[in-house]
């Protein structure tokens, strides 16, 4: 059995609650933290606290730390099994998904707002360049910035495919015979908006912080 499948008790995790011997709860999942507690940047202390040490530290956690936090390899590493007969009910962004969070998107794009010049086929446009960017941009993004390379060739290859740059140089002539975001969007159907739609994708990208600069990099721009 993994060890993020081990079912543990609540009162189980309570007895680990010292130094040299320390586990938390986040979230239904039960991390051993004994040894990572000298290299947290937060400090050890606050993780010897009473209320923190052997005890239920979601609350805490979240207050603190951003959730792809857990996500990181080296911290996945830490859970040793999930509390029994609970289920973790957190999670962070769904792979293309659009937030349902108010004002998180672009308000003439949310669902039941009535604009004269978002149609569906925008809507279904915004949640294509969303998806490409998550599953294509992202992962090179944060990659090349952790080794400061250049954006990947094959992720400039996939931006062609969809005929990306063509499109973020707006509606015209130079569309013309192109197939456009898988055939989504005609040539002639392309206008300002989708190009607008584009843009604001990489800068939501940039702002979340995701490969920063290098989003950038990948439509051309410079920091
Ligand atoms: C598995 C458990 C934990 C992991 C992997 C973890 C990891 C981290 C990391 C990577 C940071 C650096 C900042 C960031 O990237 O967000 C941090 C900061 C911090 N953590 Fe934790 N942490 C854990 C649990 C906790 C708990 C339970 C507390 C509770 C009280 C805590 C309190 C803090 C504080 C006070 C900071 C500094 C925040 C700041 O400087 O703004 N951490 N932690």
């Amino acid at each position: 059995m993994a060890s993020t499948e081990r079912q543990i008790t609540r009162e189980e995790v309570e007895k680990h609650n010292k130094d040299g011997d320390l586990w938390i709860i986040i979230d239904a999942k039960v991390y051993d933290i004994s040894r990572f507690k000298n290299l947290h940047p937060g400090g050890a202390s606050v993780l010897l606290d009473a209320e923190v040490a052997g005890q239920d530290a979601t609350e805490a956690f979240y207050g603190l730390h951003r959730h792809e936090v857990l996500e990181k390899p080296q911290y996945q590493r830490l859970q040793v099994g999930v509390i029994a007969g609970e289920k973790s009910t957190l999670h962070g962004r769904i792979t293309g998904e659009i937030s349902g969070v108010p004002y998180a998107e672009p308000t003439w794009l949310t669902a039941g707002y009535h604009s004269p010049y978002f149609t569906e086929n925008h809507r279904q446009f915004q949640k294509e360049v969303r998806l490409f960017m998550d599953t294509v941009i992202y992962p090179d993004a944060l990659a090349r910035e952790a080794d400061g390379k250049r954006p990947s060739q094959s992720v400039i290859d996939k931006m062609a495919e969809i005929n990306l740059h063509a499109m973020r140089m707006g509606p015209g002539k130079h569309l013309q015979g192109r197939k456009l975001m898988n055939g989504l969007v005609k040539p002639e159907e392309f206008d300002y908006f989708h190009e607008l739609i584009i843009t604001q994708e990489f800068a939501r990208s940039s702002m979340r912080g995701y490969g920063d600069g290098k989003v950038h990099q990948f439509l051309g721009y410079h920091r």
